[in-house]
């Protein structure tokens, strides 16, 4: 049995407010004496209480019963999923990564689960944790909720069919789907596999870029999020709850569907985005932009303009720039850098970067196209516009340095010649 979709919201953090039985919202209050249908009203805080009117983000759920109900959690071992970056040295090595290989056994999304790298904590609220996973079943009888950060799922092969306590989310890979911290659901596999990224927010909630001289359009739109409307499941059952709690898995009986929300209002909530919606912006005159002209989403830090997570897409685009090298170029950067291709070849390298694989580059690491795109980039006829079609790179960057999870640096799947990718660079120098 699956939840089915009842259709979506547009807007990006908007108040929304959704029923899958008419007349259960309470009108003109949140917590009514009795509520309609005979309903529990429940709040669920994404941010304090007393956080500024436009970071305040909050909803209240009417739903068959409170969350509170379950027993008693006891730990959950999964050791490939966890917050472990450790705290000794970590090489400044540029690093890349085959795509995570599909389960032998069977696994589901939260099995799956593999933690590639990460920086903070959920104890600090700031860090991100970026895993990946690879699955081959459905969550049965068993609904997840993760305490220590929102979680950025963007599938990269085969489609998810996430109910949520909020509603139903179908995504594919070119899309992303964004849960809030808390908020409890369950991922189906319509295909009967699936891969992916995750990128786990322990910091500040994900939000739009501001513009700037960009002006009130652009990048990615508001009106192209969606949020699901309300549906739910009433089922009771020998069921399992699994908790992310500080860096941990946890597990408790559940004798009924968490998923039980009938009608829900507020601006916390789960969404999609579809990001071939993005309207890439880029240069028509000379010189490849700084990345961040691809900022989708950005999870800001306590330093203005230095983002504690910056979610960056590489879409498809046209590239005129004149006088120009066009590919990304060789850079070295404070922040630090971890890739990710959902779909096609990237445009800085020729080879090697393939679906469903990853790289990291971290702070002050020299990277850029490998050698066989500088020489066919530097040779390029620009008298001619260049499109790039079928690609959907991303980047998770953040300030603080990316640390590899150990099991990341061991990993069979790692290419331990990927700096070999710029030995063939050739001196071109001459006096
Ligand atoms: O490939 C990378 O390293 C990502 C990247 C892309 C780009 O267009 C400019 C800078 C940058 O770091
Ligand atoms: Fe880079």
């Amino acid at each position: 049995m699956s939840m089915e979709s009842n259709g979506y919201q547009s807007g990006f953090g908007n108040e929304f407010a959704s029923e899958a039985l008419p007349g259960t919202l309470p009108v003109g209050r949140n917590s009514p004496q009795r509520v309609a249908h005979g309903l529990y009203a429940e709040q669920l805080s994404g941010t304090a209480f007393t956080a500024p009117r436009a970071e305040n983000r909050r909803s209240w759920l009417y739903r068959i019963r409170p969350a509170a109900m379950h027993g008693r959690f006891e730990r959950l071992e999964q050791p490939r999923f966890h917050n472990d970056f450790g705290d000794g040295p970590v090489s400044p090595d540029q690093m890349r990564w085959d795509p995570l290989p599909m389960p032998t056994a069977p696994a589901d999304f939260v099995d799956g689960l593999f933690t590639m790298a990460g920086n903070g904590s959920p104890a600090a609220q700031s860090g991100i944790g970026i895993h990946l996973y690879a699955a081959n079943r459905d969550m049965d009888g068993r609904y997840f909720h993760d305490a220590d950060g929102e979680l950025l799922i963007l599938p990269q092969q085969g489609r998810l069919h996430i109910a949520t306590e909020f509603g139903v989310l179908d995504v594919e890979p070119q899309e992303i789907a964004v849960i809030p911290r808390g908020v409890r659901f369950q991922v189906k596999l319509p295909d009967g596999e699936a891969r992916g990224y995750v990128c786990e927010n322990f910091g500040a909630l994900l939000r739009l870029p501001d513009l700037g001289p960009i002006g009130s359009n652009g990048l990615a739109n508001p009106r192209d999020f969606l949020t699901p409307n309300a549906a739910f499941e009433d089922v009771e059952g020998d069921f399992e709850l699994v908790a992310k709690f500080q860096g941990h898995l946890w597990r408790a009986d559940i004798g009924h569907s968490p998923l039980d929300v009938v009608g829900w209002h507020g601006n916390y909530a789960p969404c999609k985005y579809d990001l071939r919606r993005f309207n890439t912006i880029g240069s028509i005159s000379f010189d490849h932009p700084d990345p961040s002209i691809f900022l989708v989403l950005h999870s800001p830090s306590d330093t203005p303009g230095t983002s504690n997570l910056d979610f960056v897409i590489f879409p498809p685009r046209w590239l005129v720039a004149q006088d120009t090298f066009r590919p990304p170029w060789f850079h070295r950067n404070i922040a630090s850098e971890f890739m990710g291709l959902v779909h096609g070849a990237y445009d800085a390298k020729a080879g090697g970067f393939v679906p469903g694989g990853a790289s990291l580059h971290n702070s002050m690491t020299g990277h850029g196209p490998d050698a066989a795109t500088f020489e066919k980039a530097s040779a390029a006829d620009l008298s001619k516009p260049d499109v790039i079609i079928d690609t959907m790179a991303f980047m998770f960057e953040s300030r603080a340095v990316i640390r590899p999870a150990r099991q990341a640096v061991d990993a069979d799947h790692r290419q331990h010649d990927y700096q070999a990718c710029w030995a063939g660079l050739r001196r071109h120098f001459s006096l």
